[in-house]
């Protein structure tokens, strides 16, 4: 090919911008059929004072993987950009060193556990919670902060979890954060890893990498400071791992398993059955962190993609005569059938499909190879069918994606997506011009996992959905910007945070959030209930486009034009329900609901023991110096064990008094306004803090639900030892509870139920309340809100018999405001991912 371009570098700048257009992988096709003629497959392309080969001839994708795989080693590319963030492995080593390396990981891919079905189905679950409920929680102004919904991050999640649980024995859950476990700090010398962070540095260790490798020999000028940000997280999280396996040995999996991860028994842990062969703990971290990133990303493109061209319009007959296949063979809803020789050979049109799919759309359309020693290429020189001169040192570029489409191999509908072009068994006898996975000395490891993961997810989503569409145009062209898809940067560009209220979060809470979001921009202003000092300025509010906020907001949205999404620091929102910005803008609001769990749930459990055990008896005896034993002696205090605790209103308050109250011995009653009859419906979106609370519904022994008296009523007969009252303050809570509902309380357990009211004082009838009190309906209660509030001096219910009365501070928590930062991080997270945030308020029903 003939330079181009001011110095040359014109080839440099199309490639460029054919990438920015998404058309990377056609741009090699189009440049080399129209300037070098279609039959012409290897040729010379000049850069500047640089030349480098581009081949789409199998022939020479051959010698150089295999015949002559002595002479070729992978660039310095790949070599040196990696390994600051991953270090020396498989993938990013060269010579001597690649070779120790497959030698020392290449058995684990060996075993047959590799492809763990249960593991893959767990995720799968997950994918189909999210799926569900994608649809019912995404707001429309939420579509505003990224691009409209796109199938494919989820799989980017599911990829990561499958493949962190795969390597480590514990899953990341970036599908579903709330199962996310909290792993113990003090086992290694090194924090406990974050596993809620890791995706976002590995993308953004990534974009950076890439944007590396797209600068070509001028690569040095880009900064380094995010990228050494990423890279020292990203070895964190795996080095705790490491340690953790080489400290408990055998008892590692066993560890994991005891903090909540997957159970271990014939567990396959790819770090664990690593360390059987070598104790160093770099290269445990380096292979492990190698393998991630070489296996994650890719199968996630893989199964996008192949969900792409099923949803494709003009391909609803191959996704209708794979569906009948996959139905006939593995049934129409359940995973039973399906097993790892079936996925493989049971269903020969998938395996079609999945070739076809790599065909068009090979998850890496360019591979690269630099050549080590003088060589030859057996064709390119001459008329293009003699052998070609490659010097030591020169670049070759394997078109994988420009080999798919050649005609003159595939046929004339090479541009076609045909799965029947495979043959009856789906995989037709290919050669060196089908290399989606490499080939020869390095061919990829991970190909019957990637393969086995796709074929899964692919079989499990067309049992459940008899059919997908588009939202593309049937002649939309394919863009290859998905192919491995790229969230560069961390999402975040442009966007201005400001702190403004009362809470305010630990300056090592706000650091780790700058952290995670290198390119954010948080600004904190301290306010105490509306006044500020300095004055908070309305013109301040210009280019705020998140607000973390108690109650101050800006008058209307012209002076807030770039507001997008307001992080309430309450666990409601109906203070603000009347505020002119509120009702009329279109920013999104969401609670802080979940940061209230850990405390408030101490609360209730401390009132509840401290009445049980008599403790405002000894500490009135206490100021009186009175050493007293008859009280305990003579009527017993009651353990918790046995006992059932009713949870009015079972949101994060409640479920995390749910997880407390398990933990005594108690049994849990729950209650809701509305019906939960199966596993899903019981399961909370919210947010909470990692591993609290009860995010699947899991500890009630009863569910009750309805909304009339007699609902309720049914709910108070179950025997109730202890009623937590956690509900909403609404125009059917008010009252909730009065004269009649504490003589169904007494009617059942004669008079042994204790009350605690940690939601609002209008849900109780105080005079009904008292009234009970006195006349031992009930045994005690603990409320930290009342009616009125503040409770007037001589109020009769001051002096009520068996009642601890708090002046509304149950929420307090020096956490608190460290929480509200980690819902909106979870939040920026989500909505960087195009994902429906957590909390949201929904204006019309005002929560
Ligand atoms: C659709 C999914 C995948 C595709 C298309 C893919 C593709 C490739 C390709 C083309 C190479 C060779 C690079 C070269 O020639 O230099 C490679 C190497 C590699 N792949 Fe994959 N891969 C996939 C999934 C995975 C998975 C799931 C894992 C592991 C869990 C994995 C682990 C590796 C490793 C360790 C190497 C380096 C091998 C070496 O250099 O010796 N890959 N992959």
């Amino acid at each position: 090919m003939a330079r181009s371009g001011i110095l040359g570098f014109g080839r440099l700048f199309d490639s460029l911008a054919a990438s920015r257009a998404e058309a990377g992988p056609q741009h090699v096709i189009k440049t080399m059929d129209a300037e070098m003629g279609k039959h012409v497959h290897t040729c010379i392309v000049p850069i500047s004072d640089y030349e480098l080969v581009v081949t789409r001839d199998p022939a020479n994708v051959q010698a150089i993987l295999a015949t002559r795989s002595a002479d070729w080693d992978i660039g310095e590319n790949r070599a040196e950009s990696w390994r600051p963030l991953v270090g020396s492995g498989v993938f990013t080593s060269r010579a001597d060193e690649w070779k120790h390396s497959r030698a020392l990981v290449r058995p684990q891919f060996a075993k047959d556990q590799i492809n763990d079905l249960d593991l893959l189905e767990r995720h799968v679950q997950e994918l189909f919670v999210q799926l569900d409920r994608h649809d019912s929680t995404l707001d429309s102004c939420e579509k505003g902060w990224t691009q409209a919904f796109d199938i494919q991050p989820l799989f980017y999640h599911m990829s990561l979890d499958v493949t962190t649980e795969l390597i480590y024995g514990c899953s990341a859950h970036s599908l579903n954060p709330s199962k996310r476990i909290q792993l113990p700090a003090g086992l290694t010398q090194h924090e406990a890893p974050d596993c809620e962070s890791i995706g976002t540095h590995m993308d953004g260790g990534k974009a950076w990498v890439e944007a590396r490798g797209a600068m070509w020999k001028y690569r040095w000028l880009l900064p380094t400071r995010w990228f050494q940000t990423h890279c020292a997280a990203v070895h964190k999280y795996a080095q705790w791992f490491v340690d953790a396996r080489l400290q408990l040995g055998g008892d590692y999996l066993a560890m994991l398993e005891s903090k909540g991860c997957a159970p271990s028994h014939h567990r396959f842990v790819l770090l664990d059955d690593l360390a059987k062969t070598t104790q160093d703990p770099v290269q445990l971290r380096s292979q492990t962190l190698n393998i991630l990133t070489a296996g994650r990303d890719t199968t996630a493109a893989l199964i996008s993609w192949i969900v792409y061209f099923l949803a494709r319009r003009g391909n609803e007959g191959v996704f209708g005569k794979l569906r009948q296949q996959v139905v006939e063979q593995f049934g129409p809803d359940s995973a039973e059938a399906i097993t790892f020789k079936a996925l493989r050979d049971g269903v020969p049109y998938l395996t079609a499909v999945i070739n076809e799919t790599l065909r068009m759309a090979p998850v890496i359309p360019l591979n690269e190879r630099v050549a080590v020693r003088d060589t030859v290429l057996p064709r390119g020189g001459g008329d293009g069918s003699q052998p070609m001169f490659v010097p030591e040192g020169r670049q070759v570029l394997i078109a994988t994606y420009a080999m798919g489409m050649r005609e003159d191999i595939w046929g004339d509908d090479a541009a076609q997506y045909r799965p029947e072009r495979w043959g009856e068994k789906g995989g037709r006898r290919v050669g060196f011009e089908f290399v989606p996975f490499g080939g020869g000395a390095r061919q990829c490891l991970g190909q019957q996992f990637a393969r086995t993961m796709a074929a899964y997810v692919v079989v499990r989503m067309l049992q459940r959905y008899v059919k997908m569409e588009s939202a593309e145009a049937a002649d939309a062209p394919v863009r290859f910007h998905h192919t491995i898809e790229n969230r560069s940067g961390s999402g975040v560009q442009g966007h201005k945070v400001l702190i403004i209220g009362p809470i305010h979060p630990d300056p090592s809470a706000l650091d780790s959030l700058r952290t995670r979001f290198p390119d954010l921009e948080i600004v904190s202003h301290t306010e105490h209930f509306g006044r500020s000092e300095p004055p908070f300025l309305l013109e301040q509010w210009k280019d705020v486009t998140v607000a973390v906020t108690f109650m101050t907001l800006p008058p209307t949205q012209a002076e807030a034009p770039n507001l997008k999404y307001v992080q309430l620091m309450s666990a409601g929102a109906n203070h603000i329900l009347q505020d002119p910005f509120f009702k009329n803008s279109d920013a999104m609001f969401c609670t802080a609901n979940g940061v209230h769990g850990p405390q408030i749930s101490e609360w209730i459990i401390m009132t509840y023991l401290a009445f049980e055990h008599s403790l405002p008896h000894y500490f009135e005896n206490q100021a009186k110096a009175t050493w007293d034993r008859s009280r305990a002696l003579s009527a017993f205090p009651e353990d918790a064990v046995s006992k059932t605790v009713g949870i009015l209103g079972y949101g994060s308050i409640g479920r995390q008094t749910a997880r407390l109250a398990n933990a005594m011995g108690m049994k849990v009653h729950a209650y809701t306004l509305h019906p939960r009859p199966t596993p899903e419906s019981r399961r909370d979106a919210s947010w909470s803090p990692a591993g609290l609370g009860d995010p699947d519904g899991a500890f009630p022994d009863k569910w009750f639900s309805g909304g009339t008296p007699e609902d309720l009523h049914a709910f108070l007969r179950s025997g109730l030892d202890l009623l937590v009252v956690a509900t909403p303050l609404t125009n059917g809570t008010q009252h909730l509870l009065a004269k009649r509902e504490f003589e169904v309380l007494a009617e059942a357990g004669r008079g042994r139920t204790y009350v605690s009211n940690v939601a609002r004082g209008p849900v109780i009838s105080t005079d009904d309340v008292i009234d009970a009190l006195e006349e031992g309906l009930i045994r005690g209660a603990a409320l930290d809100v009342t009616d009125p509030e503040p409770l007037p001096d001589g109020h009769r219910l001051w002096g009520a018999k068996n009642v601890i009365i708090t002046p509304h501070v149950s929420g307090a928590s020096k956490a608190y405001g460290n929480r509200v930062l980690a819902v909106l991080g979870h939040n920026l997270e989500r909505l960087v991912q195009g994902r429906g945030v957590a909390n949201l308020v929904n204006k019309e029903r005002g929560y």
